[in-house]
Order: structure tokens, then C-alpha cells, then sequence
């Protein structure tokens, strides 16, 4: 259609494509200007000065011909291509019809589908309405259903409410009845559990009350065993003090029966004088007369009566003895069978080291010294000392001399002179004065020697004869050695061997030489000869004193010959190896085994002393040579001194420490009481 309108219809182009087929003849043929009826673009002008239009008639057929080629072609053109319009025009015009048989069918089908909708909305509209209706329906419904629901909600929360409030009353109801069990339950238990404490504390006290009457029955009894022992101690307080004065009494009896028989045995002279000259008168008055005869008979009755009074006194003085012997004993009976007696030495010089802290704070019974302990550090630093206080039966201060000491035992020598058994010990670490109390020049050992021959002497008044003889031993490695045999003499090689008599409680070694000694010089010689001996066995002699027990035993037998009594008595006098070996165990070899052997045998000493102590029915005196040695001197019937020997020295604080708890032990013993081994002659 558009073509119709735009391009020139075929008619109009044959006409027009006439026409200038016509003007071109015409130009042609006449070559006359003419106006051109075309556009000026298929015309070419040429002006001259008239002003005139000149036309170039060739030029302008020439372009009309070229022009009206091509314009023939455009039409060629424009025809073939009208004629492929007019054939797609024609197509589409087939196509128009078609789709207008088509559009038809659509607005047919547009019609019915339209139909279709409008019924569509109908029924829509309807359905709408009904779906209001329906919708105002449910939501009537839902309002109803929600007022239902209200009510119900209202319904059920009132019962929930009463249920609640039933239940909450119930609650309470039951808590109540719950609590009033609980109470009661309570009330019942706290009376339940109120009456068992009420009775366990009848019962608690009723204990305490049975307690309390134990306590002050048991009080009552301490009360009275304490007055016991008051009144005991008083007794004794008063029979020492009794027997002192006795003592005394006697001592000044003895004096004056002494004066009295030197003035006896002086009547005695002058009675014998008297006797022999009046024996003479007699001579002569019997030749003569009567009246000499009579003074004759006078003066014998006068003789006879002096001879009666002198021997009275000597009687007296004989059993004033023997009861002087046996108040003495009983006397040292009660100090006690075993007494311990402390030393400390003083220090030798300024190179011995710094001295320890000791306190001898007792200075009425001397028995009592304080040792001032190791230093101890605390955790927070502090150093402190810790007190060591011991008591023992006296306590010599460093600087007393053997004679002091040996004041103190010469009642054992003269117990030992008695007819006991008596040892004597010194106990101490290596250095700390054992030897010089015993054995030094005016030792223990000389000074009861020495005390011996002086009572001896004295007793011979009394008629009392006495022998004494000692031996010197030692026991080394548990082996027993004669010190008074020399060294490598064939009797040496002899072994020593120990007898026991067990009716005279006396102990003998046999192969061991005995010395009879005579003299106070003999012991002197004795001594020496022990002390060289020892020194042959060791390199140093002081080393082989420190490793081995040294013993002096002294026999004493006395007899009276007025009497008839015997009393046989041992003094032993142990000078024991440094206890510090307890400690050391180090050594190697000989020095080992010398160790053990010190350790074994101080131990054994040890435990046949708490042994005798206890009041054991077994005492082990044969698990050491030395306790098997002293085995009647130590416990029943013997008297037992040990000296704790002590070094002043820092140094030897620890040792110290051990000596003196050892020495503590066998002072806190109690060795039962003593008897002489004393006979009557029959
Ligand atoms: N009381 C004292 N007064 C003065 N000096 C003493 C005293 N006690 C001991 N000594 C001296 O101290 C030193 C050591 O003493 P002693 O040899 O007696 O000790 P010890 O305990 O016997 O030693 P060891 O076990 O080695 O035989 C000796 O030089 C001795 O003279």
C-alpha cells in the first residue's frame, strides 16, 4: 500500500517515460530552445551578457539521452522491482486474507474466550461473593469460635484458678500437716535424741564421777604411797642420820676402846710388871709368913680381875667392829648398789679448741650439770642451744683432784675390804681422763692400794688378818691378755681362761699371774709393769688404752682370828676402751674389727645392766668377754660405780651428750642389794 502511495504507478511512469521520448524527438529534430519542463539538473545553462538563456542543443540531447537511459533503467529497475512488490504484495495480500481468516477465527475465538471470561467473571463475581459470604461466615465463625475459645480460655483459667487455689490450699493444708510431722518427727527426736544425751550424760558423768572417785582414790593412794615414801625417806633420812651418828658414836667409841686398850695393854705392862715383881714377893713371902700369904692371895685376885677387864675390852672392840661392819654396809645399801659419778676434765691448754657451754648449777649436793646443746638454726633463722640438764649421784667440776674423787669411793674399797664384790668403772670418749682417774700416779688405782694396806694395818688390832693379790688384764678383740706376763714369755701364748665359782661367787682366770702384793710399792711396780707390757702390744700406748678395756683386780681375803670370820672380797677397777667407737664405723680392716669388738662389748655392759635392772631371771654377762670377767662384780652381790668420764670440749659435745644419757640409763637402774661373801670358821 505504501508503494501505491510513494512510487508512481506503472501508467503514470509509461506516460511520463512517453513524454520525454516525445520532447527528445522533438529536440532532435528541431534543436530549438525550449523550456525544459524538467528539474535543472538534466539541463545545462550558459548565460551570455544579454542575459539571454543560450542552450547548447547537443549537449543538452546528449544529456537527455544519457539521462533518459538512466532513467530508463531506474524504470527497468523500478519495473522488475514493482513486479517483485506486486508479487510480494500479492503474497502478502494471500497472507492478509489469511491472517484475516485467521484474526477472524481469533476474534471468533476472542469472542468465545471473552464469552468465557465474562462467564469467568460471573461465576468469579459469584464465587467472590460467595467467598465473602463465606469469609464473613468463617469470620462469624472465628469470632465465634474466639468468643467460644474466651469463654473457654476464661472457663478453664477460673478452674485452673480454683484448681490452683484448691490445690494451693491443699499444698498448704499438706504443708502444714507436713510441717506439723516434721515438727512432731522434730520434737520427737530432739526429746529422743535430748533423753540419750541427758543419758549419756549420766552416763559421762557418772564416769567422771567414777573417774574423778578413781582419780582422788588413786590421788589418796599417791597421797599415801607419796606419804609412804615421805615417811620411808624420813625413816631413812632418820637411819642414815642415825647411822651416821652411830657412825660417829662409834667412830669415837672406837677412839676411846682405842685409848682404853692402849690403856689396857699399858695396865696390861704395868700389871705384868706388877705380876712378875709380886711374883717375886711371893716367892719371898711364901718362904716367910702368913700375912705376906694373904697379900699374896689379894694382889693375885687384883691381877686376875685386871686380866678380866682387859679381855672384856678387847671383846667389846672385836663385836664393835663387826657391828661397825655391818651398819657400814648397810649404810652404803642405801645409796644404792649402782651409783654413777660424773667427771669433766679441765681443758690441757688454749689448742684444745673451744671450750662447751656446762653449768654445775647444784652447789650444795654437787649433783647436777647442764650441757648446753648443739647449735640449732630454726626455719626462720634463729640459732638457739637447746639445755642438757643430767643428774647423777655427784658431779665433779674440771679442777677437782683424784684425792676428792677418791674420798668419794673409799667406802667401796672398804666394802671390798668388808667381804663385797665391788667394780669400779671408768666410762668415757678417748681423751677424757679415764686413765688419769684410774691409773695416773695418784690414780684411783694406787690410792685404794694404798687404803687397803692402811686399814689393814689397822684391822690387825682387831684381829683381823687380811691377804691381798691382784692381776691386770685386758680384754681386746674380745680376747683376754695377762698384762702382767711380758710380752712373747711362752706363758703369753697360754690361753687366759674365766672360772666361776658359783658357791663362793668368786671368779678366777685361770693361766693368769697373780700377784701376792705386800707392799704398797709391789702395786707400784705392778702398775708399771702392766703399763709397759701395753705399751709393747701397741705402737702408741695411748692408742691401744682407747681400743681396749683395761682391769685391775684386786683379791682381798680377810680373816679374823678372834672370831673366826672370812670374808673374801674383789675389788675391780675397769678403766673401759673410748665409748666414741660406738659412733665410727669407717674403719676398715683391724680397726674394724677392733670397732665392732668395742661397740659389742659396751653394748653387752649395757644390756646386762638394764637386765639386772628389770630384775630379768636371765642376765647375758656371756655375750662379752668383759661382762662374762665381771659377772659377780656386777649386779646380786656386788657394788657397782661407773665414773662418766667428760671432755670439756666443743668438740666433743656430741660424744659428751651420748656418754652422759648412756651413764643416765645405768643411773635411772636399780641392782638389787648386796651381800658379803662373809663366813664363820667353824
Ligand atoms: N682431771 C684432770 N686434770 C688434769 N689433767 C687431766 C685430767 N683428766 C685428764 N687429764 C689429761 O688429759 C689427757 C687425756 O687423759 P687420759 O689419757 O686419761 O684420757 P683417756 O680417757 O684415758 O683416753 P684413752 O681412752 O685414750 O685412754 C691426759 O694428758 C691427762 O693427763
Amino acid at each position: 500500500m505504501a508503494t501505491e502511495s510513494t512510487t508512481p504507478s506503472q501508467k503514470q511512469l509509461e506516460g511520463q517515460f512517453e513524454k520525454l521520448e516525445e520532447s527528445l524527438s522533438t529536440l532532435k529534430a528541431g534543436r530549438s530552445p525550449l523550456k525544459s519542463p524538467y528539474p535543472n539538473k538534466f539541463l545545462t545553462k550558459t548565460s551570455n551578457l544579454t542575459g539571454f538563456v543560450v542552450w547548447d542543443v547537443d549537449g543538452r540531447v546528449g544529456d537527455m539521452e544519457t539521462q533518459f537511459k538512466e532513467l530508463k533503467d531506474m524504470v527497468n529497475t523500478t519495473l522488475s522491482e514493482r513486479k517483485g512488490q506486486d508479487h510480494a504484495l500479492e503474497l502478502a495480500k494471500t497472507r492478509v486474507t489469511e491472517l484475516e481468516r485467521d484474526r477472524e477465527k481469533l476474534e471468533n475465538r476472542n469472542e468465545s474466550l471473552r464469552t468465557a471470561l465474562d462467564e469467568a467473571k460471573q461465576e468469579e463475581r459469584q464465587l467472590r461473593l460467595e467467598l465473602e459470604k463465606q469469609q464473613w461466615d468463617h469470620r462469624r465463625q472465628i469470632d465465634d469460635l474466639n468468643r467460644q475459645h474466651r469463654d473457654t480460655v476464661e472457663d478453664l483459667s477460673r478452674q485452673h484458678r480454683t484448681s490452683v487455689d484448691d490445690l494451693s490450699r491443699e499444698l498448704d493444708y499438706l504443708k502444714e500437716q507436713e510441717t506439723k510431722e516434721h515438727q512432731q518427727r522434730i520434737d520427737g527426736l530432739t526429746r529422743h535424741y535430748q533423753q540419750e544425751l541427758e543419758d549419756e550424760r549420766h552416763k559421762k558423768d557418772r564416769e567422771i564421777q567414777e573417774l574423778r572417785m578413781r582419780m582422788n582414790n588413786d590421788n589418796l593412794d599417791l597421797e599415801s604411797s607419796l606419804q609412804k615414801k615421805d615417811r620411808e625417806m624420813q625413816e631413812m633420812r632418820s637411819q642414815i642420820q642415825g647411822l651416821r651418828e652411830e657412825l660417829e658414836r662409834e667412830k669415837s667409841l672406837k677412839g676411846s676402846l682405842q685409848a682404853n686398850i692402849s690403856e689396857l695393854s699399858a695396865s696390861n705392862t704395868t700389871l705384868e710388871a706388877k705380876i712378875n715383881s709380886l711374883r717375886l714377893q711371893v716367892e719371898f713371902l711364901e718362904s716367910d709368913s702368913k700375912a705376906q700369904s694373904d697379900s699374896f692371895a689379894s694382889m693375885e685376885s687384883r691381877l686376875q680381875d685386871a686380866i678380866r677387864v682387859a679381855e672384856e675390852a678387847r671383846q667389846k672392840l672385836i663385836k664393835e667392829e663387826t657391828e661397825r661392819r655391818v651398819l657400814f654396809n648397810k649404810y652404803q645399801e642405801l645409796k644404792g648398789n649402782i651409783r654413777v659419778m660424773c667427771r669433766v676434765r679441765p681443758a690441757l691448754d688454749e689448742t684444745e679448741g673451744e671450750q662447751a657451754k656446762m653449768s654445775f648449777p647444784d652447789d650444795k649436793t654437787s649433783s647436777e650439770i647442764v650441757l648446753a646443746g648443739p647449735e640449732e638454726k630454726s626455719s626462720l633463722g634463729v640459732v638457739s642451744r637447746k639445755n642438757y640438764p643430767f643428774e647423777f649421784d655427784r658431779v665433779f667440776i674440771p679442777g677437782t683432784r683424784n684425792e676428792e674423787v677418791f674420798d668419794e669411793i673409799s667406802q667401796l674399797v672398804q666394802s671390798a675390804l668388808d667381804g663385797y664384790n665391788v667394780c669400779i668403772f671408768c666410762y668415757g670418749q678417748t681423751g677424757s681422763g679415764k686413765t688419769y682417774t684410774m691409773s695416773s700416779e695418784d690414780g684411783m688405782i694406787p690410792r685404794a692400794t694404798h687404803m687397803i694396806y692402811e686399814t689393814m694395818t689397822k684391822l690387825k688390832e682387831k684381829s683381823w688378818e687380811y691377804t691381798m693379790e691382784g692381776s691386770f688384764v685386758e680384754v681386746y678383740n674380745e680376747e683376754l691378755n695377762d698384762l702382767l706376763t711380758p710380752h712373747g714369755s711362752d706363758s703369753k701364748s697360754k690361753r687366759l681362761e674365766i672360772r666361776h665359782d658359783e658357791i663362793r661367787k668368786q671368779t678366777s682366770i685361770v693361766n693368769c699371774k697373780t700377784v701376792p702384793l705386800t707392799s704398797a710399792s709391789r702395786v707400784e711396780a705392778m702398775l708399771e709393769e702392766a703399763q709397759q707390757n701395753r705399751s709393747v702390744a701397741a705402737t702408741k700406748a695411748n692408742e691401744r688404752s682407747s681400743r681396749s678395756h683395761s682391769i685391775f683386780i684386786l683379791k682381798l681375803v680377810g680373816e679374823n682370828t678372834a672370831t673366826g670370820e672370812r670374808c673374801e672380797g674383789t675389788l675391780n677397777l675397769v678403766d673401759l676402751a673410748g665409748s666414741e667407737r660406738l659412733k665410727h664405723s669407717q674403719a676398715e680392716g683391724e680397726r674394724m674389727r677392733e670397732t665392732q669388738n668395742i661397740n659389742r662389748s659396751l653394748s653387752c655392759l649395757g644390756d646386762v645392766i638394764e637386765a639386772l635392772a628389770k630384775g630379768s631371771g636371765h642376765v647375758p654377762y656371756r655375750n662379752s668377754k668383759l661382762t662374762h670377767l665381771l659377772q659377780y662384780s656386777l649386779g646380786g652381790n656386788s657394788k657397782t660405780l661407773m665414773f662418766v668420764m667428760v671432755s670439756p670440749l666443743e668438740a666433743h659435745l656430741k660424744e659428751t651428750l651420748t656418754s652422759l644419757r648412756f651413764a643416765t640409763k645405768v643411773h635411772n637402774t636399780h641392782i638389787g642389794t648386796a651381800k658379803a661373801t662373809k663366813k664363820i670358821k667353824e
